[in-house]
């Protein structure tokens, strides 16, 4: 084989109650790479659209690469050579896992041009490692579900341990993305590392109801349970009529709604189409509300992850 090209999916992060342990995947947007096998060794960014020329051509510092180079030192290929073209295709600093996706989409494809190797799942820490060059923090709960698809829980970082939790098949996202940047590490570097011991016993309680409400298909129970007493009280003042927009959300039928990730974007969960539609269109009139342009994203859990989508 000589070319692949993979599509990799954006995610939610956190789920409201589960700070870096939570995650999922939806159907669009996400990025898409193709690979080429070249004849000299060493990876070359060859071109990256969609990006208005924002992002590093280095392949030591892009997402997409720096996973690559990890797994070719892991394999001992340093006689291996290809060219990448990475075609970015949702905001960066957007809170929908676009460094995860980019990372995911390359070490996908560059493990499906060396023979497959890898399993999916030992593919992991080599994901981490693209979030770890975005944000500092190789944090998996994005690459996660764009790995593996579906919703994803992070038991433990060291050692890894990471598995899914079935989801009712009529759960929708609406994930709205309002026109402003905010940086992962930003995002990091303001949060508290003391917890009090009221806000931990409250955020167990909602990480088991969650994940109980998701797997008994409870729908009031994953609505009782998402809420994030850490983290949201304090990242939510970077998003402006981010308590009005919530409210707008709920009011309009979702279960509930909370920052995607480490925001700007929000994600709200419904139970059905209708219901996602209204409650996403009812967050995007808030967000016009005080000027700013938002856009919608609708969609049911997806299962699948990360794909090959051609090979040759
Ligand atoms: N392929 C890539 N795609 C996106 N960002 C990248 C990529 N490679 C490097 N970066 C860097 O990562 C930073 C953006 O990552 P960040 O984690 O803040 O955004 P995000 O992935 O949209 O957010 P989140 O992880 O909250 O969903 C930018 O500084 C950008 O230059
Ligand atoms: N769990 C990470 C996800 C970033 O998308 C954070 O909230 O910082």
């Amino acid at each position: 084989m000589n070319y692949i090209k993979a599509f990799a999916p954006a995610t939610v992060a956190n789920v409201a109650c589960g700070f870096d342990i939570f995650g999922f995947a939806i159907q669009e947007p996400g990025d898409t790479v193709e690979i080429r096998r070249r004849d000299e060794p060493g990876i070359v960014i060859a071109d990256i659209t969609g990006d208005e020329g924002r992002l590093p051509r280095s392949a030591e510092k892009n997402a997409v690469t720096v996973v690559m180079l990890h797994l070719l030192k892991h394999l001992g290929r340093t006689d291996f050579g290809c060219e990448v073209v990475l075609h970015k295709n949702m905001p960066l600093g957007s809170g929908m896992g676009s460094s995860a996706a980019s990372a995911v989409a390359g070490v996908v494809a560059l493990n499906e041009l060396l023979g497959s190797p890898l399993s999916r799942k030992d593919l992991l820490p080599f994901a981490m490692e693209g979030e770890r060059i975005a944000s500092g923090s190789a944090h998996a709960d994005n690459v996660g579900p764009s790995l593996l698809g579906g919703f994803v829980v992070i038991r433990s970082y060291t050692p890894l341990d990471i598995f899914s939790v079935p989801v009712p098949e009529d759960l929708y996202c609406t994930l709205v993305h309002p026109d402003i940047e905010i940086n992962t590490k930003d995002a990091r570097y303001i949060l508290r590392n003391e917890v009090s011991l009221k806000n931990t016993i409250a955020q167990m309680g909602n990480v088991a109801g969650l994940v109980t409400g998701l797997m008994k298909s409870d729908y009031e129970l994953i609505s009782r349970s998402m809420v994030d007493v850490i983290i949201e009280p304090v990242r939510s003042i970077l998003i402006p009529s981010f308590n009005e927009v919530k409210k707008a959300a709920i009011d309009n039928g979702a279960l509930g709604c909370s920052i995607s990730g480490s925001g700007p974007s929000m994600f709200a969960l419904s139970r059905g189409i209708e219901n996602a539609t209204k409650a996403g269109e009812a967050m995007v009139r808030t967000f016009a509300e005080v000027g700013i342009d938002a856009t919608m994203h609708l969609s049911g859990i997806n299962d699948g992850g990360a794909r090959v989508l051609e090979s040759y």
